[in-house]
């Protein structure tokens, strides 16, 4: 069993679809040397989804078989879906690169938060509905995905102020610029942050 290190830390996105979560955690991971930690899931794959790389895409049968031996640190069922994180991957990854990030709704982020106290980091992404409603439309997500993502946008919002950081992401590469600053100035230690 791999027992957490002071200076380990996991790093959790959250905020309503659409934000930018996924993108801007990617682009301060990349030059963080941060990994992401992937969930399971039972929905199925939307065409551009890739097994492993969005999510673990498993059956039913053998969520539940994990669910059964404990394997999740979380399991939440959202719109008919579920969906969980193993805490073997997180700690595999942990003891590999010593810093990792998740990508979670506001009842993963608490539940993650509770487990890990102090090296559980999370950071709320987040934009206007309009801007939000926007890119959803221009990346092709149906009108009825749309509105499922829409009916949760006002309760993942309510969960902003209990975040350690907030971003509004409206300029890319802005919100990435200070995103990377902040998680290295505080956490990281890097220094790989262009300060000029
Ligand atoms: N600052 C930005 N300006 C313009 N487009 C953006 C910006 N940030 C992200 N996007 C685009 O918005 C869309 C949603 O981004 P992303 O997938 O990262 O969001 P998310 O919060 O992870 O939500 P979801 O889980 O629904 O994918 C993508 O098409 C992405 O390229
Ligand atoms: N609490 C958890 N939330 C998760 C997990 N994996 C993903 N998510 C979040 O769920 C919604 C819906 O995701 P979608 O890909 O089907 O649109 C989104 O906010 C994800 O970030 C998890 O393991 N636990």
């Amino acid at each position: 069993m791999y027992e957490l290190k002071e200076h380990d830390v996991i790093f959790i996105f959250t905020g309503p679809n659409g934000a930018g979560r996924k993108t801007v955690a990617q682009m301060s991971g990349d030059t963080l040397g941060m990994k992401q930690v992937i969930s399971y899931t039972t929905r199925t794959p939307r065409s551009a989804e890739v097994d492993g790389q969005d999510y673990h895409f498993v059956t039913r049968d053998v969520f539940a078989e994990a669910q059964k031996n404990n394997e999740f640190i979380e399991v939440i069922e959202i719109d008919g879906n579920y969906y969980g994180v193993k805490g073997q991957d997180i700690a595999n990854t942990l003891h590999k690169h010593g810093a990792v990030y998740l990508i979670l709704n506001r009842f993963g982020a608490e539940a993650v938060k509770k487990l890990y106290d102090t090296n559980a980091v999370r950071i709320f992404i987040y934009a206007d509905k309009k801007t939000i409603l926007k890119r959803e439309e221009e990346r092709g997500d149906s009108p009825e995905l749309i509105e499922r993502y829409m009916s949760h946008f006002e309760e993942e919002m309510a969960y902003k102020d209990q975040c350690e950081h907030v971003f509004e992401n409206l300029d890319l590469a802005h919100t990435v610029f200070d995103l990377t600053k902040t998680l290295d100035d505080n956490y990281l230690h890097r220094n790989l942050v262009d300060k000029d």
